[in-house]
């Protein structure tokens, strides 16, 4: 049976407690207060504020305007009436642009927040080579791709459109509680077959209704934190497994592995389609009171009116402006009942970017607590008192000490799993288990090929100057290295959009890494089975060409055949459990089967 991994940053907080706005005011506040464009997010804030209380304000004056209407209508005034259409139409213009602006106003404020905190979450993950580092740590598992592109949209969105919905909530009762209050002074309520003026009835009224309302949404609403929140994991681990088929289409198809393919979607579709079910299940119950508590609320003012309304005691203006203000003071205290689904999603999104920022700083601390590799920038690779470690504490190289001059060439072997590309890790500074020091002249000087290159999306030529090739290089440059590299037959598609890492056999993807080095002329390149994948003639005339070409760049190789020999002057081995030693180039070491002594046949493996 598979078992899941579960996410570090689940949350146990399922409530809006202060923890929770703890966490919202520390995903928020960084944009407002911190910022490069504070001011304008504050100017797009205030625009959001000013055109909220200004639509309350407008539906104050809608709600007067009623009663005056209704009146004229009752008393038959027709200069009343047009008069009032005129008002009405000064109102409704108004609260036209009022409306539009802030619809417009909030969701520039989204878009805004949204590219800030993408770019902030952005740079967090790719600095120190976080993103590395949570799969290292084992840190990554929950979609950090899908919390960057749609946790932080939803975040913004969820935030302000419930922070604008909370400020109108808050202006309509500020501005509607004072009249409903007078106005609730000529209702009367018959009890006990006596009449009786209660001091604002129907304010208390709404704000009990509220209160009753408010406990059963959360009663029942509750559980849609936690539905949201794996509903939005699920689908994301759905969409992964199908991104995984594409990128992997060749290997799945040769190895007939549709029907397996499709047994993983299909368990994992169902494990959205059974989250999603209890979703809509909640939310139906969510809806059942949500309706009745809404549908209850309009009639209630008619209720407590009715008996002041056929005793004569008040017009039919009244009763619709009475009905009116208590629309606008419940709906304002029942503002969270009403929409605590959207609260509900707002706190699944919220605990999901918590457990990433967690993910993210622990991944940090761990990095600064694993590593205690001193590197400095130097002209020559000096490595001293070296230890490399696994993640579990394993120790793969313990005290190495070596140094390769500019123009050297080292040779690393050993058995498969010894920690060869661990050590070629540790010395391009990625791997952080560690402790020891290291020289080596800065980053844009060294070059690290890994047996599997890397095409990035785009052109043949951004391929070839991927990562920091100039780009105005010019093309016969980039034709001539082609040729060089025995890829001529590309010249052609230098410009050429095309799915590289797939189009392209393994061979000719190693071609193109190696491409890179003659482009960028590093002082020391390290090609860890940067050449595995091509034949050994190929091999042969590759690293001919890179020793007549750059005879002053540095090669440290990892590799397991012995046609490299030819072109190292020195070899390190290592032997697993930390051992490693100097050997001469023709030395076949004991454990590997070998005399000790005799050199290898030609084309035998050096392992
Ligand atoms: N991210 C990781 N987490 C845990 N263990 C790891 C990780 N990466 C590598 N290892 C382990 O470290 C050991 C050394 O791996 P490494 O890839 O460095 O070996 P290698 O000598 O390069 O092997 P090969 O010749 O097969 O490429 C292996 O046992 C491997 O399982």
């Amino acid at each position: 049976m598979e078992h899941y991994r579960t996410d570090a940053g689940v949350s146990a907080n399922q409530r809006f407690n202060r923890a929770f706005f703890r966490d919202v005011w520390r995903l928020a506040k960084p944009y407002f207060a911190e910022s490069g464009e504070r001011w304008q997010a504050r100017a797009l804030l205030a625009g959001v504020i000013l055109t909220t209380v200004g639509q309350v304000y407008i539906s104050l004056r809608i709600t007067n305007w009623y009663n005056s209407f209704y009146n004229a209508l009752q008393t038959y005034d027709s200069a009343g009436f047009w008069r009032l259409m005129g008002v009405f139409a000064v109102l409704a213009s108004i609260y036209i642009v009022l409306s539009v602006y802030q619809s417009y106003l909030t969701q520039l404020l989204d878009l805004r927040w949204r590219r800030w905190l993408t770019g902030t979450f952005l740079s967090r993950y790719l600095s120190a080579r976080t993103y590395y580092h949570m799969e290292v740590f084992k840190r990554g598992q929950d979609n950090p791709d899908q919390r960057i592109a749609d946790d932080l949209s939803s975040f913004a969105q969820l935030t302000s459109s419930l922070f604008s919905g909370m400020l109108s909530a808050i202006a309509n009762l500020v501005a509607f509680i004072g009249l409903l209050w007078v106005l609730s002074a000529k209702v009367i309520v018959p009890w006990g077959g006596v009449e009786h003026h209660i001091p604002g009835f129907l304010v208390w009224v709404a704000l009990l209704y509220a209160v009753a309302w408010t406990w059963v949404a959360a009663r029942v609403g509750n559980p849609l934190i936690h539905l949201n929140y794996h509903q939005q994991r699920l689908q994301a681990d759905f969409r992964f497994s199908l991104m995984r088929l594409r990128e992997n289409s060749e290997a799945v198809a040769l190895y007939g592995g549709e029907a397996k393919e499709r047994a993983n979607f299909d368990r994992r579709f169902d494990h959205v389609f059974g989250n999603y079910k209890r979703l809509i299940l909640r939310q139906k119950r969510f809806n059942w009171f949500s309706s009745y508590f809404s549908q209850v609320a309009i009639i209630l003012p008619f209720l407590a009116a009715a008996s002041a309304y056929f005793a004569k005691a008040v017009p039919l203006g009244f009763l619709m402006q009475i009905s009116s203000a208590f629309g606008n003071v419940q709906g304002a205290f029942a503002y969270i009942a009403q929409s605590y689904d959207s609260f509900a999603n707002w706190h699944a999104v919220v605990d999901r970017l918590r457990g990433f920022l967690g993910i993210i700083e622990a991944v940090e601390t761990l990095q600064l607590d694993a590593s205690q590799v001193e590197r400095h920038t130097g002209s020559r690779l000096k490595v001293a008192a070296l230890d490399v470690r696994l993640p579990g504490g394993q120790v793969v190289v313990s005290g190495l000490n070596l140094e390769v001059g500019p123009g050297e060439r080292l040779l690393v072997t050993g058995p498969s799993g010894t920690g060869k590309s661990t050590l070629m890790r540790v010395l391009a500074g990625i791997w952080p288990f560690g402790k020891g020091r290291i020289e080596l002249p800065d980053s844009g000087k060294s070059l690290f090929l890994p047996q599997k290159p890397y095409l990035p999306m785009g052109s043949l030529r951004n391929a070839l100057l991927y990562p920091s090739g100039s780009p105005a290089t010019p093309d016969t440059r980039l034709f001539d290295v082609l040729d060089a590299v025995g890829l001529a037959h590309l010249i052609a598609q230098l410009g050429d959009v095309e799915p590289w890492s797939q189009m392209l056999s393994l061979g000719e993807q190693q071609r193109v890494a190696i491409a890179r080095v003659l482009l960028q002329q590093p002082r020391y390149v390290f090609l860890d089975e940067a050449t595995s994948a091509l034949d050994e003639p190929s091999e042969r005339a590759l690293y001919l060409m890179l020793t007549e070409l750059l005879p002053q760049t540095a090669m440290i190789s990892v590799g397991h055949r012995s046609t490299l020999i030819a072109f190292h002057q020195r070899r390190l081995h290592l032997s697993g459990g930390g051992r490693w030693e100097e050997l001469p180039l023709t030395h076949v070491p004991p454990d590997t089967g070998g005399s000790g002594v005799t050199a290898p046949a030609p084309d035998a493996p050096l392992i």
